[in-house]
This record gives structure tokens, sequence and C-alpha cells, in this order.
């Protein structure tokens, strides 16, 4: 053994020392099986969830650019209070993006003066100030309390009269709307690799979406969907919700493997009821032969659909897949990390473990190594 030969050479030995691991061997077939076991969920755990399910060798692109189009169709007939008959078709019932096709309450309307009938109860004109607006929106008042029926009296209003009476509808009008057809026509377009898809069939047929109708298990690439199937998909019934309205949110899904052929690469459709009221008015304005201007209002309740897309798409990439390997293998390392932890703090010889495992040297000062 030389003595010390300066710190230089001290320096020099130590950068060319090498130092190896030493294993301590245990026939412990208890801890051999946890080894195991602990070795295999991991092993599991990376090939099943991260490989297999979350496809982790993939770079993804979950941002697509999409497209929607509806078209709603389907006829019926409605019978108003006045017994007149009145024919709904595609252009009728239909407001992008709403589906106004449960019930109408129509006014004919022309603007003038008339009683308020909801607010503005009055004794007298002073009770009235005049341009003050009624509360619910029907019309601004004129001033003049004037008779309402025989028990009391309202303000005059200037605005479309007679106001609107807000009764509600005791049945669907357009009950045949459960057999309406909705066609979904949605593309999306994953620009990180350059991938478009649409959910509609390219076939040469031209009567198959006139014929088709979308059932998740029998025909899950028509795009177009039955009103009932949806409000039931959605966990309510068409009677339910076509009275008084509603409101459904409609959830198209891409995961797409660009691994695999495009042709696996489908929409997946849910439904989810998001509203039971829905309703809104719309308006057509006309002059009479008098020159008088009219309006038709009508209070539609109908079923709203709101789409919404979700997508994803992915394929192999070298550092995705380098990435989830190398996470993979480090993860192996934590089943050795458990089973030290176990003999070295909960074996019943811990204590004999932990003497073989740690070796304890002392030197003295001075010493270096012998080169
Ligand atoms: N709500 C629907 N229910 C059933 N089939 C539909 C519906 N909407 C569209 N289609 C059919 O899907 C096909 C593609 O529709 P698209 O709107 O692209 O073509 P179109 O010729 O303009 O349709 P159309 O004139 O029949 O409304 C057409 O055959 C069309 O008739």
């Amino acid at each position: 053994m030389a003595t010390s030969g300066g710190g230089g050479a001290a320096l020099c030995g130590a950068l060319l020392d090498y130092k190896t691991e030493k294993f301590a061997l245990t026939r412990n077939r208890r801890m051999g099986l946890l080894y195991r076991l602990l070795q295999l969920a991991v092993l599991g755990y990376v090939l099943g969830w991260v490989f297999v399910v979350r496809r982790g060798y993939q770079d993804t692109d979950a941002a697509p650019h999409v497209s929607v189009v509806t078209k709603l169709k389907g006829v019926s007939v409605s019978r108003a209070e006045d017994a007149r008959r009145r024919l709904w078709d595609a252009a009728d019932f239909s407001r992008p993006p709403q589906v106004g096709e449960a019930g109408f309450e129509p006014v004919s309307q022309r603007r003038s003066g008339s009683p308020s009938v909801l607010d503005g109860i009055c004794v007298e004109d002073v009770d009235c100030p005049m341009g003050n607006p009624v509360v619910h929106g029907n019309g601004i008042k004129t001033g003049k309390c004037v008779m309402f029926n025989s028990t009391h009296s309202t303000c005059e209003i200037f605005g479309w009269c007679p106001v609107e009476n807000d009764t509600l509808p005791r049945k669907p009008l357009l009950a045949e709307a459960e057999n309406f057809t909705l066609f979904i026509k949605n593309t999306v377009n994953f620009t990180k690799f350059n991938f478009s898809k649409g959910n509609t069939l390219q076939t040469n047929d031209p009567t198959y979406f006139k014929t088709c109708m979308y059932d998740p298990f029998f025909s899950p690439s028509c795009p177009v969907f039955r009103i009932r199937d949806m409000v039931e998909a959605a966990g309510e019934t068409f009677g339910a919700l076509a009275l008084l309205g509603g409101s459904i949110s409609v959830r198209i899904e891409w995961d797409c493997d660009l691994d695999q052929p495009a042709a696996h690469c489908q929409p997946r459709y849910s439904f989810i009821l998001l509203d039971r009221r829905y309703n809104f008015r719309t308006a057509s304005y006309y002059w009479d032969s008098q020159q008088q201007h009219y309006r038709s209002l009508l209070k539609l309740y109908g079923i709203r659909f709101d789409i919404s897309v979700h997508g994803q798409a992915g394929k192999f990439g070298i550092i995705p897949a380098a990435v989830s390997f190398g996470t993979g293998i480090a993860f192996l390392g934590t089943a050795t990390m458990i089973c030290d932890l176990v003999l070295l703090y909960l074996d019943a010889k811990a204590d004999f473990y932990w003497k073989e495992k740690f070796e304890e040297v002392r030197m003295g000062c001075g010493t270096t190594w012998e080169s």
C-alpha cells in the first residue's frame, strides 16, 4: 500500500475508480413471489394500459377542425283550437339550430293601442304614466286607464295587439314529430396528420340516406336519426318532452387510430337530456290592403338539439414511443424498491438483512488507494 502521494494523484485515482453494485441474494420464497407479482403488475400496467389502451406509443392530435350540417325531415298536420288544419313540413318547423316541432300558439297582431293583460291594473289615468314600458315587454303605456273586463281596468298600451295571453299548450300539436328524421352530416379534420373523415358512408346508392335509420348496433354508420330514438336514448319519452319542449345534447366522439385502416375511424354518438322546457318566439310581418302593419306571432315549444363534436387521433411516433418505453422500464424499479422496504423494515429477520445489505467500512485519515 502506498502512502500519500499528493492531492493530484489522489484525484486522478478517484476519477479512474470503477464502482460496481453488490447484490445480496436471499432465497426467501415469499419475497421472491412478491417481487414477481409486482413485476407482473407493472408489466401489465405498462403493456396493457399505457401501450394498448392509451396507445402511449402514438403522437396525438386532440383538437380537430369540425363541421356539422343538419337537415330535419318530416311532414305533419296540426289542428289549431279554431279547428283550422295547418300543414307543416321541413321548411316550416326547422329553425337552425333549433328544432321547433311540438306545438304552436299563433297570434295575428297589429301595432295599435290595447289594454295590457298581465300588469298595469289601474283606477284612473294617473295610475298609467305615459311612456312607461310594461314589465313583461308587451308595449308602452299610453297614459290612459281603460276597461279590461267587467271587473277591472288596466293601462292601455301601444304595442302589438291583441297582446299574447300566456296559456300553456295542453297537448303537443305535432305529435307525429316523433317520426321526423334528423340528418347530421359531420366532418372532422386532424390537421397534424392531414387526415379528414366524415360520418356519412361513401356510397353510390342515391337512396341510402333516405332509407337508412341510425341504430347503435345494426346501423351505426347511418347518420339519419329518428327524433323519438334520440329522445329515448337521452332517457326521456317523446310525449313528456314534446308538450313543453326540451333541450338534448348530441355528443359525437371520434377516437381514431391512424395506424389502422381509415375505415376503422368511426364516430360514437351519445345523447344527454339538458333541459325539460324550451320555447322560442318567431314572427312573420305583412301589410294588409289598408296598409296596416301586421305580424303573425308563433310561440314554438320544441326540442332543441345541441350538437358537440369531440375527437382525437393518434399515429405512431418515435418520441412518444421512446418516452413511454423508458417510463415503463423505470417503473419496473418500483418492484425492487417495495421489496427492499418490506425486507428491511417489515420482515421478521429485518435486522439480519439490514446487516447483510449495508457494510460499514472504516478507514483512517490520509490513506490512499493502491495504484
Ligand atoms: N332528415 C333526413 N332524413 C332522411 N334523409 C335525409 C334527411 N336529410 C337529408 N336526407 C337525404 O340524405 C341525402 C343527402 O342529403 P343532402 O342534403 O346532402 O342532399 P340533397 O339532395 O340536397 O337532399 P334533399 O334535397 O333531399 O333535401 C339525400 O338523399 C337526402 O334526401
